[in-house]
């Protein structure tokens, strides 16, 4: 593999778009955010815990070159059930942060990425443990990207999205950096 797959021809580019259409659909389907179950800490003893304390979660977002970003569904059972996500999960002891990027972006949706930026960090105050979640910018990605666990993966076009539809770390990740268009300076850097 030497260049990162561009999604340059005709029939990429009609998956994508019926991809994305089909993410407009979800308007029934009720988002389970957990909300409203007690942190186990107040703000300040969060911000207050040092870092090894708390897992850390590493989230990918990718645009494609019609300027959609990939988002998927997280699954019914899990926290945050039915909400849209940017792919990633939590690293593991062994991993830095990019090897954590790679391992979750080829088992949840089958693409190899590289070539991050870290744009949005946050602590988190989760409901049964408190996470330390990074967004970052990821510029490079080879293969078609689908749901590897069974779960639905579409490209979504910037003015699509509903941030409510995403978990509150992502909203604000949404809110402070696709909304505003930040990523156009940085993704052809
Ligand atoms: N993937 C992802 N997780 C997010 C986002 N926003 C957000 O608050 N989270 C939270 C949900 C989870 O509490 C936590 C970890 O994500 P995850 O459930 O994907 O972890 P994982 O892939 O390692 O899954 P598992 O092995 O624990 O089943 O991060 C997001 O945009 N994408
Ligand atoms: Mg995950």
């Amino acid at each position: 593999m030497d260049n990162p797959q561009k999604l340059e021809n005709n029939d990429t580019h009609i998956i994508l778009n019926s991809l994305s259409d089909s993410a407009t659909s979800f308007d029934a389907q009720e988002i389970n955010v957990i909300e409203g179950a007690a942190p186990i800490y107040s703000q300040e003893e969060l911000d207050a815990l040092p870092d090894h304390e708390l897992k850390h979660v590493v989230c990918g977002v990718i645009f494609n070159e019609y300027g959609q970003v990939l988002v998927s569904r997280r699954r019914a059972g899990v926290d945050y059930a039915n909400s849209l996500e940017f792919p990633g999960g939590k690293v593991e002891y062994h991993e830095d942060h990019a090897a954590a990027l790679k391992r979750e972006f080829e088992e949840e949706v089958g693409i190899t990425v590289d070539n991050f930026k870290l744009i949005y960090e946050q602590r988190v105050n989760g409901s049964s443990s408190p996470f330390h979640i990074f967004f970052y910018l990821v510029r490079d990605f080879f293969g078609q990207p689908y749901g590897a666990e069974g779960q639905e993966v579409f490209w979504l076009n910037v003015d699509e999205i509903d941030y409510n539809r995403f978990p509150p770390a992502t909203q604000l990740l949404i809110q402070k950096y696709i909304l505003t268009n930040e990523y156009m300076q940085e993704i052809y850097r």
